[in-house]
């Protein structure tokens, strides 16, 4: 099967296969270094760790998060048997993920490899997390034998950490404390994606161009290689240690009118390390509707994005690759 043509398995390729040659205007180039603010967690001042997330993500499109209370070990657990999963032999991971199984997925480049023009030079297992933890579980890879209870213990911290964040922006937004309760954010995803080492970093990529579909990413990464764009540059957001990096997706890009926006963002591939990042993304239900809260509508701030259900805008997402301009034309009023 082509799509398990995993890069993760090519050990030692010595040059990059004509499919995975990206043309030159999509190619990495410069990235700017600059230094991303960092949120300590631990602050008690609510209102001061708003306006942080507020000024980094209108400035760099992201914020990075430290004393998050999630343990540095647990991370460490969790990248290490992720790591172990991407170096299994393919037939091994094949075996651990059936067709069927909607819980639990393993592709190579992205999940629409058959129709793809040019590939990504990554991996992804990506695992189902809630609504129903327990349930999902089974559906897991059973190899490496610690995968599940690990990162079963990583969506647990992850799910009492981005509560902390999803009540900041809340109360800080004027929404109030119940808006993401319930379906409004109760389907979850954790990604694992493997950048393995790439012979020539120049003419491949890692991830392309795009912002996510979801309400936000929370993101862990081990090596350099994730950019966003910002007001025409590309600006390389480095990890810092037991640090997560936070960006918002569309969904709340139109919950909020636009006072919290998506950021376009892509990976690069390195020809030195291999890089392992894991997003936990976090979604509404595929039948809830999407729309400027209304509660930050009124005569002088009119709504700047149209109300859709979310399985509809999944839908265009897909079907426009999830190009930017063609999604902003869907979500914009
Ligand atoms: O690997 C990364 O740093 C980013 C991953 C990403 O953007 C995504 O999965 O949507
Ligand atoms: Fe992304």
């Amino acid at each position: 099967m082509a799509q398990m043509n995993f890069v993760s398995n090519w050990e030692g390729v010595e040059s990059v296969p004509e499919s995975y040659v990206w043309p030159q205007e999509k190619r990495p180039g410069i990235a700017l270094k600059k230094t991303i603010p960092v949120l300590d967690f631990a602050t008690q001042d609510r209102a001061l760790l708003f306006q942080k997330i507020l000024d980094s993500t209108h400035e760099f499109g992201v914020f990075q998060v430290i004393n998050h209370g999630v343990s540095k070990k647990l991370v460490e657990e969790t990248m290490s048997v992720f790591k172990e999963f991407h170096s299994m032999p393919p037939q091994g991971k094949r075996r651990e993920v059936s067709k069927d199984n909607k819980s639990c997925k393993v592709f190579t480049s992205s999940n629409n490899y058959e129709n793809e023009q040019t590939h990504l030079w990554r991996d992804c297992l990506s695992l189902t997390c809630y609504p129903d933890l327990h349930q999902n579980i089974h559906s897991w890879p059973q190899n490496p034998p610690k995968l599940r209870e690990v990162v079963g213990a990583y969506c647990i911290a992850m799910e009492k950490f981005s509560r902390e964040i999803i009540d900041l922006i809340s109360e800080g937004l004027g929404l109030g404390q119940g808006y993401f309760e319930g379906e409004m954010s109760s389907y979850r995803r954790l990604t694992a994606n493997h950048y393995p080492i790439c012979p020539n970093p120049s003419l491949t990529m890692g991830l392309n161009q795009h912002c996510d579909r979801d309400l936000m990413t929370i993101l862990f990464q081990d090596v350099s290689g994730l950019q966003v764009f910002k007001d025409g540059h590309w600006i390389s957001i480095d990890p810092i240690d037991d640090a997560f990096v936070v960006n918002f997706g569309y969904l709340l890009e139109v919950i909020s009118n636009g006072k919290l926006k998506a950021v376009e963002h892509r990976v690069v591939t390195n020809a030195e390390a291999s890089r392992q990042s894991f997003g936990y993304v976090i979604f509404p239900e595929k039948e809830m509707i999407i729309e400027p809260a209304k509660c930050l509508i009124n005569e002088a701030n009119p709504p700047h994005y149209r109300s859709f259900k979310v399985e509809d805008f999944n839908r265009h997402f897909f079907a426009v690759s999830n190009n930017n301009e063609e999604t902003m034309k869907f979500i914009l009023a």
